[in-house]
């Protein structure tokens, strides 16, 4: 253990939600002290029961409580918790990292303050393997999205773009284009593609393609990676959460498993 960090966490749905009920049922090393949400009513009913209820704050205010500010919230309300927590020199553990890409002003902001911005892995797999394959030499990093229609309804790409997901009845290819434009299109969709740029790459190189699928029940993001020193193939197949369809089960467990290995003594992966 290197001590104790306390964690403040913006937005309490599928996964903040589940993330404040894990880390209120004791985690080693990390302590819950302040969430925030759009309605605090709701947020109150969220956190009753706890054992240690936190403090029910607004977005920007979760930086002055917490070593670890977590967002969780819709891509339309992450500059107001990224600046805050970044500002106040914490560590920031985003969900909504398609955000973070047209905004990455804000990692040399960090690098002013003392802040660190530490992308979990999220509802992806294998980032350890990408980044360390991009310490070398990387022809190229794919990633296909495959969806059920419902998982991608109302991504504003679809909407300029006339595509009806529901009416989808085959497997469809709704997008095809590097990460910075997929997370565009796709802000509520496609965050793992961002991570996957992050990790390898760039969001300019990193290629996506996104599938309206009635043919799945998951969430399945399978990477390619061409490098110099490996091949990489793989695949992971989300079972979407009750409370939005749109999120991967895996994804408070990955955030939780990130949070463990910034105060863990035995850290393992890259
Ligand atoms: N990195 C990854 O691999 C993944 C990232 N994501 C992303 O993570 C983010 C969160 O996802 P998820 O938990 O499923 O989302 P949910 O919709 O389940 O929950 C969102 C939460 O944010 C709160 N919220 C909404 N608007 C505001 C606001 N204006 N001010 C304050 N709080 C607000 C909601 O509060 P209330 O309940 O009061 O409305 C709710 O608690 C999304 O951007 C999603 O795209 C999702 C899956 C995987
Ligand atoms: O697979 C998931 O659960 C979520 C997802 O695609 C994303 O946010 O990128």
């Amino acid at each position: 253990m290197t001590g104790e960090l306390t964690v403040a966490i913006g937005g309490l749905g599928a996964i903040g939600g589940h993330l404040a009920r894990a880390l209120d049922a004791g985690v080693e090393g990390l302590r819950l002290v302040a969430v925030a949400a759009r309605d605090p009513e709701k947020a109150q009913r969220s956190i009753e029961g706890f054992r240690a209820p936190p403090a029910i704050v607004s977005l920007p205010d979760l930086a002055e409580h917490a070593d670890i500010v977590v967002e969780a919230a819709p891509a339309a309300v992450f500059e107001q918790i990224a600046e805050a927590a970044i500002a106040r020199g914490r560590i920031f553990v985003p969900s909504s990292v398609g955000a973070l890409l047209p905004r990455m002003h804000l990692v040399a902001r960090a690098r002013e303050t003392g802040a660190r911005i530490v992308v979990p892995t999220g509802a992806l797999l294998g980032l350890d393997a990408v980044r360390a394959a991009a310490e070398g030499r990387v022809e190229s990093v794919t990633i296909q999205t495959r969806k059920p229609p419902r998982g991608l309804e109302g991504a504003p790409y679809l909407i300029e773009h006339g595509i009806n997901v529901l009416g989808i009845t085959e497997p469809t290819i709704v997008f095809k284009g590097n990460a910075f434009d997929a997370a565009k299109g796709f802000p509520a969709n496609v965050n793992v593609a961002a991570a996957l740029a992050l990790a390898g790459i760039g969001p300019e190189r990193t290629m996506v393609e996104i599938w309206g699928d009635p043919t799945v029940t998951r969430n399945t993001h399978t990477i390619q990676v061409e490098a110099e020193a490996a091949r990489l193939t793989m695949t992971i197949e989300n079972v979407p959460s009750e409370e939005n369809p749109r999120t991967g089960r895996i994804t408070p467990l990955s955030i939780l498993a990130c949070l463990r290995g910034l105060t863990s003594t035995l850290k393992v992966g890259s």
